[in-house]
């Protein structure tokens, strides 16, 4: 059965917005939509909720993504007898008249919360069995991002899959975040920090990364999501307010800072400083001699908590190359941290249909 009009326009914004794949839109169920009733009035709310949304026309995707875009929306509107759509090659107009490429582009992030629910109350096939619903929590992250994969001989000026899917984890588990001094590790340009933020009601982000183009880019993309991070990138503001509650401060306005730390540099006072609960990093493991610095901080983190319980600490990793990992793993045992993996179920996909080979480690340091 051809899905309804407004659901299916829907998931179109939600994969384009965050100018995921093309080939991860639903095309398929388009045609099958277009087939059924071969109606232009689909494809006018596809362009909606897409080239024409808010937030397209504020932070528009790359011009070549928008363009490959409007290419095959326009094929999938001659392959069937619907009326043309003059606005579909208008906006197409309007994309082939943009200056050169850019370097940078933005991507939208709509967040959805995973709830479960009782079947009872869903008319359900096995009443016995709980639903899982997803709801937009309302929230949006929106990025400015580099549209290659390295610049500025960083890997770090867009968002890999490792930091979508730590988010979804996030978002399932508010719990282990609220009220909490949260750390981060190689934070790139923010995604899973900012959603932490946004639905997860910490009380105090700490941002870090050790690249200069990559920490003025998240500051830009911290005041972008409307959170103003603390003036200076220095060790003394946590240690100085430690303990204390900064004026104005609660969950729902978490304190950010943004911190320069390189794991190689780092000393166990300055760690001590941040006072995190819990620290956590996505895409870090991806370099044999990253890993080592890696392991060598998360060993500061543990002897420098003094009195303090040792925080809780969650590793997202893509496994590009087994071989890296099992070094990961094998350079941890080497250094007595304990390791489990957390297991995720497919509704942990719940935020975008993120690749499958993405895990996420618990270390006890
Ligand atoms: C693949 S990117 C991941 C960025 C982000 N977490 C994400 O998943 O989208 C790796 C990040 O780790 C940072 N990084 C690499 N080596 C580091 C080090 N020694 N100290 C601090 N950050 C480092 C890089 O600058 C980069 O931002």
């Amino acid at each position: 059965m051809a899905e309804p009009r407004p659901g299916l326009a829907l998931r179109f914004q939600r994969r384009f917005l965050a100018a995921r794949p093309l080939r991860s839109l639903p095309w398929p169920e388009l045609e099958q939509s277009l087939r059924a009733a071969p109606d232009s009035a689909l494809l006018a709310d596809i362009l909606r909720e897409t080239i024409l949304h808010p937030l397209c026309v504020k932070y528009p995707p790359s011009a070549k993504y928008r363009r490959c875009f409007l290419t095959e929306l326009i094929k999938k509107l001659e392959s069937t007898a619907a009326e043309p759509l003059d606005e579909l090659y208008q906006a197409l107009a309007d994309v082939l008249k943009e200056e050169e490429e850019s370097t940078h582009c933005y991507k939208n992030y709509l967040l959805v919360l995973l709830l479960i629910v009782n079947s009872k109350s869903m008319a359900c096939a096995d009443a016995s069995l709980p639903s899982r619903v997803l709801q937009p929590s309302g929230d949006c992250v929106s990025l400015c991002e580099s549209t290659a994969l390295i610049s500025g001989g960083t890997t770090g000026l867009l968002t890999w899959e490792a930091a979508l899917h730590l988010a979804q984890w996030a978002l399932q588990n508010p719990g282990l975040f609220r009220d909490r001094t949260i750390l981060e590790l190689g934070s790139g340009i923010g995604f899973t920090g900012i959603a932490i933020c946004k639905t997860c009601q910490p009380r105090t982000f700490i941002f870090s990364d050790c690249h200069p183009r990559v920490l003025r880019q998240l500051g830009e993309n911290i005041q972008l999501n409307g959170f103003t991070p603390e003036p200076d990138v220095t060790w003394s503001i946590q240690t100085e307010s430690q303990g204390q509650e900064v004026e104005g401060q609660n969950c729902q306005n978490p304190k950010v800072v943004v911190a320069e730390l390189d794991w190689g540099s780092a000393t166990e006072k300055q760690l001590l400083g941040l006072r995190a609960d819990v620290v956590i990093a996505a895409d870090v493991v991806y370099d044999p001699e990253i890993i080592l610095a890696l392991i060598g901080m998360l060993q500061k983190l543990s002897t420098s908590r003094a009195d303090r319980k040792a925080p809780e600490v969650f590793i997202a990793s893509t496994i590009r190359n087994p071989d890296t990992h099992q070094l990961f793993q094998a350079e941890l045992d080497k250094a007595g941290i304990r390791w489990q993996v957390i297991p995720t179920h497919s509704s942990c996909n719940f935020l975008y249909d993120v690749q499958p080979d993405v895990t996420i480690l618990q270390l006890f340091i």
